[in-house]
């Protein structure tokens, strides 16, 4: 898969060369390429931002260096087996990032990345790349961050991190919050007994009982009284008026 970026701030970026997204990179896995907006401008003082035609606070993204930029990277990515990206534009007014959007984002060949810096970009930018290729606005949540910078480092993890050979043991990746709709249940490891100064921590007596059985079923029930504690939103209703409803969850 190939990844384009293009930003105000590449260094925000830095982060997508550690871990298991960088080994992806280096195992050739991820191709990712990230672009300075700026190197888009035409003026001297590099210019991204005006401000915003009707009035109002802050700034608004220029169209022009950002149509330079993503015809740059259109025609960058060409071999792609894919004659253009999907153009994913973190923001508050998107569709919400799931898993299940990862897992959509995890089967395409190329995706680009435009991020938003103040008040955000310039609206005839997202027509002009919709004429073009695909282009999905993405929230991260009902939250607002400064920028999409920290949206795309969390996209391309869970996104990249789908990828056949980026995370070591597939199986791990079946068991998690979200992939079934149940959040995952606790983990512990050794030792079967802490001593956490004057208090003694055990691990629960089953994890250490050899019946497999029995332990998936206990951390089957974990994860429904965690999601039903947490997250009733994820259960079905019959789940919450049934046996989950008389669990008493904290
Ligand atoms: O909350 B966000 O995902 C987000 C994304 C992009 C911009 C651009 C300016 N504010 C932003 C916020």
């Amino acid at each position: 898969m190939r990844l384009d970026v293009v930003t105000i701030f590449p260094d925000y970026l830095a982060p997508l060369d550690l871990s298991l997204i960088g080994k992806a990179r280096r195992d050739g896995i991820l191709d990712v390429h990230v672009h300075d907006l700026r190197t888009f401008t035409d003026d001297r003082h590099r210019t991204v931002d005006d401000s915003p035609l009707g009035g109002g606070a802050g700034m608004v993204m220029k169209p022009e260096p950002w149509a330079r930029a993503l015809e740059h990277v259109v025609d960058a990515g060409a071999s792609q087996g894919a004659p253009v990206p999907h153009l994913i534009v973190p923001g508050p007014g998107g569709v919400p990032l799931t898993q299940a959007l990862a897992h959509e984002l995890a089967q395409e060949p190329w995706l680009a990345f435009a991020c938003g810096r103040y008040e955000g970009i310039d609206e005839r930018v997202y027509e002009h790349a919709g004429e073009r290729m695909p282009v999905t606005i993405v929230s991260l949540g009902d939250y607002v961050l400064n920028g999409g910078e920290v949206a795309v480092l969390a996209i391309v993890e869970a996104v990249g991190r789908l990828l056949p050979g980026v995370v070591g043991n597939a199986e791990s990746l079946v068991e998690e919050s979200h992939e079934d709709g149940l959040l995952e249940y606790p983990v512990y490891t050794r030792p079967a007994v802490w001593a956490d100064g004057d208090v003694v921590r055990e691990v629960p007596p089953v994890l250490l009982s050899g019946n497999h059985g029995a332990i998936a079923a206990w951390r089957h029930e974990q994860r429904l009284e965690r999601t039903a504690a947490r997250r009733p939103d994820l259960l079905p209703t019959s789940a919450t008026t049934g046996a989950l409803a008389d669990l008493d969850v904290r």
